[in-house]
């Protein structure tokens, strides 16, 4: 299976508190993967070491073999690998169709104001149409983002990343805040999207154990910035000492899999790891 992001041995350290070490994992074409673990574990850093935003200490990131540390947004949504603009909590006032445009005209490499291109700017104007109809969004364009339902939020922020047409996509907590009714359908929705639009690749972090033992192929928890685990969900929920490590609650009942694309977190040895 080809290899689209693989991290090696990463290490990402705040001054002397290593908040990564040794940090390796990979994601295959197709794969659906899942970065679980308790507060302070460590999953914001590596999300933002994965995507580019922190270059790490030391080891190395790499998207299709190609070094990605600290590359950026911009550059990394170019080489084909996005996650969610939270744009929304940023810009409220702003619409579905104009927070969808910022996004459109950032990978058309527009350089002028984005909120005008929108008028002027057909291929930026159809590249929104198409991403709104993809998310269910389309009888909302004209709505500010701050009228939307919150599950309909999350949906604008992912979509947003969609805009970039990326071929890796990585979402954080996609369906925080909304009801329990709801979030099947949104991550439904969701993935449904990624196979429309052409994504071959999903990360997110998740609390959600009942979402992470559904949706995903393979789950990576962290504990104290280590990978504690690398498992597949049905191994990985058979492990009761596994589970009480990462959010110290019973295994959710396993069911079927959806079809998809194919403590104090400062301690000791963390702040005397050597990486
Ligand atoms: N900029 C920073 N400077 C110093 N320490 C930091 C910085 N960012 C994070 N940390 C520390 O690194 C550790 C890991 O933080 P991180 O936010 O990556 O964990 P997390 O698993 O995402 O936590 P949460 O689930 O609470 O968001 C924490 O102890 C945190 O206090």
């Amino acid at each position: 299976m080809t290899t689209l992001l693989e991290a090696r041995t990463v290490c990402k350290s705040y001054g002397d508190f290593h908040a990564l070490t040794d940090v390796s994992l990979s994601v295959a074409d197709g794969e659906f993967i899942s970065i679980v673990g308790p507060n302070g574990a460590g999953k914001s850093t590596l999300v933002n070491v994965l995507t580019g935003l922190l270059r790490p200490t030391s080891g190395r990131v790499a998207f299709r073999g190609t070094d990605i540390g600290g590359i950026g947004p911009v550059e990394l949504a170019r080489r084909g690998m996005a996650r969610g603009f939270q744009l929304v909590n940023v810009f409220p006032e702003l619409t579905v169709r104009e927070t969808l445009g910022v996004a459109a005209s950032s990978r058309l490499k527009r350089t002028g104001n984005p909120l005008r291109s929108l008028v002027r700017d057909r291929e930026i104007a159809d590249a929104v149409e198409e991403v709104a109809e993809i998310f269910n969004l389309r009888h909302r364009l004209d709505q500010p983002a701050r009228a939307l339902s919150q599950g309909e939020k999350k949906l604008l922020d992912v979509a947003s990343a969609f805009a970039l047409k990326p071929e890796l996509i990585l979402i954080d907590e996609p369906t925080s805040g909304v009801s329990t009714g709801d979030k099947h359908s949104i991550m439904e929705l969701l993935i449904d999207a990624c196979r429309k639009a052409g994504v071959r690749g999903i990360i997110q972090v998740e609390h959600d154990m009942d979402l992470v033992a559904r949706y995903s192929d393979r789950i990576v928890a962290l504990q104290a910035g280590r990978v504690l685990a690398d498992e597949k969900p049905e191994v990985f929920f058979k492990d009761p000492a596994l589970i009480a490590a990462v959010v110290g609650t019973r295994p959710p009942q396993l069911r079927p899999k959806a079809a998809n694309l194919n403590t104090s977190s400062e301690t000791a040895s963390q702040r005397s790891a050597a990486c």
